[in-house]
């Protein structure tokens, strides 16, 4: 793909992490030569920044000592052939750069862009760039770097990230240090995994991406999910083509996750839903008379696309053993989850299943499986949810900003849409809903899971501002 573009969710994007870049970045400079892929990226940035703030008075660069400090200063030394008025804030050490980046230095000296230590007062028509650091951050910052950074966060001017924000690790989407809060970065060459996932999402701001004229020969790392595709339903239809899903869970005092789970199945278009509270009260009166309520024994479980969990206390444990042994395709949230982190035995059922089976952990329930820590998690999650889709067998949905979808064997998908009014209680529910109406309307698990998850998040998107995003409001949204 040539030129700069926006990220934009109407299509995948192939991504590529920090080793996979490097060796891209190698190759791509033994074909061009040296210093060319840099100054390519110095002239992206330098016309993102007109694009971005065409009536800034100034624009403050500041670039840090490795190359992607380079494509600062090569950006710089653009914009002041075009009469705007850059000033850099230089960390380098002339004694130690690396050659592109010694070469930048002085095309920007000899073009005569001014140099200063203090940071000049920048109003919201002007523009920072963030040149600091980019695939080489190699530790946290400290010092007048650090300080750097929090001027950078406390600019009244938006700023323009150039390859990642500094601190943001490529791979991973963490920061274990000061990081800079961008409104725009501008990726190269390849686009990163961490722009999109934990921090990421909300460091890098709108992504924008040029390949410097290289085509990413290499396996993609991840994808950046695209839409799912639409589906027409054939007229000569009728509800047993949509499958059938059944809901267990509603353990006393829970019962309206369960019903969540299963509107949400419904209106995300399953022939018919029942629902098998594993608490013995009277059926749940709901505005949803379509659900059909059964006691969880009565249930064919062989025939029935299966959401367990949701709701279902200590007591889904019990049941366990005959939906993992029967269930035609599965969808474990939640309670069996964590039941199923607290039992070996149920593990190794869950490995030997094999129909379609799809886990769908927040962060601490991953943990728990794992047997690790919410942190060490979300420390690298495109990781952790691999590992767990290899040792179960099964795709997995590591929820959270950036949901990850992994599959045994495959490269993981990252998940663009969704917002923070996800964050209230019920989406799981109505999440593990959607999976099992798409498993059960033919889709195969991974499929099924992307498309959940992007439909999941694409209703939050477009939710309108005034009006609360309640979960039995977003499982009727579906459609
Ligand atoms: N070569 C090319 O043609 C192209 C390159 N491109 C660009 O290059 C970027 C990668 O460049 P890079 O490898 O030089 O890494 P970069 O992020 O600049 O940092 C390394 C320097 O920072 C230092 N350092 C690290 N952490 C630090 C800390 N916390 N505090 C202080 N210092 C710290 C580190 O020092 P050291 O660890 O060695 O002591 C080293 O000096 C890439 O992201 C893209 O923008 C693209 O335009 C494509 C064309
Ligand atoms: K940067």
């Amino acid at each position: 793909m040539r030129g700069m573009h926006p990220i934009t969710l109407d299509r995948a994007w192939p991504l590529h992490g920090g080793a996979a870049t490097r060796r891209l970045e190698a190759q791509a400079i033994a074909a061009a030569g040296p210093h060319v892929l840099m100054r390519r990226a110095g002239l992206a940035a330098a016309r993102l920044a007109l694009a971005l703030a065409p009536h800034a008075r100034q624009v403050w660069i500041a670039c840090g000592p490795g190359n992607n400090g380079g494509d600062g200063l090569e950006a710089a030394m653009h914009l002041q052939h075009w009469g705007r008025q850059p000033c850099v804030r230089w960390f380098g050490d002339e004694h130690r750069l690396a050659p592109d980046a010694a070469a930048s230095l002085a095309r920007a000296r000899a073009a005569g862009v001014p140099f200063t230590d203090a940071m000049p007062e920048l109003q919201p028509q002007d523009l920072a760039i963030d040149a600091l650091l980019g695939l080489g951050s190699a530790r946290p910052a400290t010092g007048d770097l650090a300080a750097c950074i929090a001027a950078l966060n406390a600019s009244a001017a938006p700023v323009l990230a150039i390859d990642l924000p500094t601190g943001l690790a490529a791979d991973t989407g963490q920061a274990n240090g000061p990081a800079v809060q961008a409104q725009h970065t501008l990726s190269l060459l390849t686009l990163k995994p961490g722009l999109f996932t934990g921090v990421g999402r909300d460091l890098a701001g709108q992504v924008w991406f040029d390949a410097l004229q290289q085509c990413a020969t290499a396996q993609a790392d991840a994808t950046l999910a695209g839409p799912p595709p639409t589906r027409t339903r054939a007229h000569a239809s009728h509800k047993g083509s949509y499958g059938d899903v059944a809901v267990l869970g509603g353990a006393p005092g829970m019962r309206g996750a369960a019903v969540l789970a299963g509107s949400a199945a419904l209106h995300a278009g399953a022939g018919r839903v029942y629902v098998a509270a594993l608490d013995s009260g009277p059926d749940l009166t709901t505005d949803a008379p379509e659900l059909m309520w059964r006691a969880p024994a009565e249930l064919a479980l062989a025939r029935l696309t299966v959401a367990c969990g949701c709701g279902g206390g200590p007591q889904i444990a019990a049941w366990l053993p005959q939906v993992l042994a029967e269930a035609a395709q599965l969808v474990l949230d939640a309670d069996a989850l964590n039941a199923l982190a607290a039992d070996e035995g149920l593990q190794d059922r869950l490995r030997q299943r094999r129909q379609p089976t799809v886990l769908t952990p927040h962060p601490l329930e991953a943990a728990r499986l794992l047997g690790s820590s919410t942190a060490a998690v979300q420390a690298d999650r495109l990781a952790a949810a691999q590992t767990l889709a290899e040792r179960f067998g099964a795709v997995v949905v590591l929820k959270g900003s950036g949901t990850v979808v992994a599959a045994p064997g495959q490269a993981p998908a990252i998940n663009p849409t969704g917002n923070a009014r996800l964050a209230t209680a019920g989406t799981g529910d109505v999440l593990a809903g959607f999976v099992a109406s798409h498993l059960a309307a033919g889709s195969s698990a991974s499929e099924a899971a992307r498309h959940a998850v992007y439909q999941h998040g694409a209703l939050a998107d477009a939710w309108p501002a005034g009006q609360a995003l309640t979960a039995s409001a977003l499982a009727r949204a579906a459609n």
